[in-house]
């Protein structure tokens, strides 16, 4: 079998004087799309952080395309064409939305066939080109955190919650906009509480609870799975429909 894009042994992470992951563990494919699922505060978001860098591993292994990248420092990491959207979405509200994109785009200005692919999926951002990102709603604001994470090619995307507080034709757009990454150059790790949508975009999924990944395996079998879904995540999906 390949090798996984990116693979998580033994990560543990303590942020001060606190526990927070106990040797977490998990792959994701290349070209795949993986779901970080788990119940609110079963370590997620520091799961993508400490792959990032941004919290550093105290133990563990994360390595990407071939090499242990844990210890690495954050720039360093998305050199290697790793990015990250986190939950609270990094955008700069003073600057235009031109200028957020032109900003991420780190090897020159953007790609134009890239942006009409990208206005094609988020309308709103090139209606907005020219706004100050503050005034953006909350849902154009998420968009445009996602565009700025993939104005370029890259490897892997480390996506955190990125439906929230979008409406459902967005919803659609960004699921179709993933689809492409993820059939074309990137491969996904992405962390979601909406089950409708983690289940039509997974491929792989891995579950955490307590600081720890306590399933994986593929999404088909886990959306089969109502009995695991209550014990991991203590409903089923189905109710989330
Ligand atoms: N800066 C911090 N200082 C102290 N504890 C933290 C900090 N950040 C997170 N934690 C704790 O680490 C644990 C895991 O948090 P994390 O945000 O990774 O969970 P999550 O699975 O992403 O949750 P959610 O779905 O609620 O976003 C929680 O108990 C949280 O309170």
């Amino acid at each position: 079998m390949a090798e996984p894009l990116l693979s998580l042994r033994g990560v543990k992470t303590d942020i001060g004087r606190y526990h927070i992951l106990h040797g977490v563990e998990f792959d994701v494919p290349e070209g795949g799309l993986t779901m970080l699922l788990g119940r609110n505060g079963a370590g997620k978001t520091t799961t993508l952080r400490t792959i990032m860098g941004l919290w550093r591993a105290t133990a563990g292994e994360v390595r990407f395309a071939g090499r242990n990248i844990a210890g690495l420092a954050t720039p360093d990491i998305a050199r290697l064409g790793i990015a990250y959207v986190p939950e609270s979405m990094a955008i700069f509200a003073d600057l235009t939305v031109q200028e957020n994109l032109t900003l991420a785009a780190r090897s020159g200005p953007p790609d134009q066939k890239r942006l009409d692919w990208i206005f094609s999926r988020f309308e709103a951002l090139k209606r907005f080109w020219t706004l100050p990102a503050g005034n953006l709603s909350g849902g154009q604001k998420q968009m445009l955190a996602v565009a700025r994470a993939i104005i370029e090619p890259r490897r892997l995307l480390l996506i955190d919650e990125p439906t929230k507080g979008l409406a459902p034709a967005i919803i659609t757009n960004m699921i179709d906009a993933f689809r492409e990454l993820k059939d074309g150059e990137a491969s996904l790790l992405v962390v979601e509480q909406n089950f409708a949508f983690a289940r039509q975009l997974g491929d792989t999924v891995a579950v955490m609870d307590d600081g720890k990944v306590a399933h994986t395996g593929s999404m088909a079998a886990f959306a089969a799975d109502d009995a695991l879904q209550q014990h991991l995540l203590g409903m089923g999906m189905g109710e989330h429909q």
